[in-house]
């Protein structure tokens, strides 16, 4: 029997940035759709945390037919689990969203949506999310891992922002799309967000999407504080040799395969009239060719990676060589 692939959400976030207000909000609101929400046991608060005992994986319906999970398990064990309830009719939900703890890297939760058969062919990763508390940002983003949240999300949510000026929110947003150009970022109140914003972002799929949030636009220059994680943007107007690419990118992700967070890539190759889409998670990637150019369109390529201290220098001047 085939099935839909249920759209899975990764939300991460720092100590304290809003993660479980998001969740209650996300789990009360009536906005029709089945959703179940995964919460591990190292949450400081679980949003249930009265009302449920000490099972491995503790399931409960709400109200307005969302359900709640909290794990005590591997993550693996946890989603086969609720893909057994599902089918046995016991559970009904249609979209599945994460909690990591405040000091997880999403990586391994995310790369656990591509390790295995069963979960590839039940789940699908339509988007990492991660949560940035505006108040404490600067403290937090001194850590690697806080810097890495963010580096992995397709979406940026800034809290407390209520706590801050304007100026503020504005030198963190700068800061933020420094490390993450790809990402849109929006203001998350006290939890309250519209959750279109949140779903159906389909950040791993092949598609010329490159940027959802537009975030290409320039930036001012740097200040004094560099960032580990941050990104390079690599573009061309000229076709690229698809064997010079392959090998420019076999090198980078052999060398720096740990590094590379997040890179999606949208590619003008000669003789070829589609124009070739690629993306990747660390050394996990995909690529296939996506529509036709348009005639009254400029064939620009542009690769986006978002990493860990990468060498751009060495990288820029590789890239310069892969032109037909
Ligand atoms: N002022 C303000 N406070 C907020 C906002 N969002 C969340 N908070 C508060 O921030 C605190 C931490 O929020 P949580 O939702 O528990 O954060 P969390 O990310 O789940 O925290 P951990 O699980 O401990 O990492 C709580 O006291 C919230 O009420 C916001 O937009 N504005």
């Amino acid at each position: 029997m085939s099935h839909t692939p249920i759209p899975v959400t990764v939300l991460s976030g720092f100590l304290g940035a809003g993660k479980t207000t998001l969740l209650r909000h996300m789990l009360q609101a009536e906005h029709g759709l089945k959703l179940a929400v995964i919460e591990n046991e190292f949450s400081d608060t679980p949003i249930d945390g009265q009302l449920l005992g000490s099972e491995p994986v503790e399931v409960m319906t709400l109200a307005n037919g969302c359900v709640c999970c909290s794990i005590h398990v591997e993550l693996e064990k946890a989603l086969y689990l609720l893909l057994d309830k599902l089918d046995s009719g016991e559970l009904a939900f249609d979209r599945l969203v994460i909690e990591c703890t405040g000091l997880a890297d999403p990586a391994p939760v995310a790369q656990t949506f591509f390790a295995e058969e069963e979960l590839c062919e039940r789940y699908v990763l339509d988007g990492i999310i991660t949560l940035v508390d505006a108040a404490n940002a600067e403290r937090h983003l001194q850590e690697t891992i806080a810097q890495a949240q963010v580096g992995f999300a397709d979406r940026i949510l800034l809290s407390k922002t209520d706590l801050v000026d304007a100026a503020h929110v504005e030198a963190l947003t700068q800061r933020l799309q420094r490390i993450n150009r790809r990402a849109a970022i929006r203001v998350v109140e006290h939890g309250r967000i519209d959750l279109t914003e949140l779903l159906d972002i389909r950040g791993f799929n092949l598609n010329a999407d490159i940027a959802p949030g537009l975030t290409l636009r320039p930036l001012t220059p740097a200040g004094s504080s560099i960032d580990r994680i941050a990104t390079l943007v690599l573009k061309s107007t000229q076709p690229l040799d698809i064997d010079k690419l392959s090998a420019f990118m076999e090198n980078l992700l052999e060398t720096h395969g740990s590094s590379l967070l997040r890179y999606k890539g949208v590619l003008a190759i000669a003789g070829e009239e589609r124009r070739m889409v690629f993306q990747g998670v660390l050394r996990l990637y995909g690529f296939d060719y996506d529509s036709e150019w348009r005639a009254d369109e400029a064939r620009e390529s542009v690769l986006v990676f978002i990493g860990d201290n990468l060498p751009e220098e060495a990288i820029r001047a590789g890239f310069a060589e892969v032109i037909a």
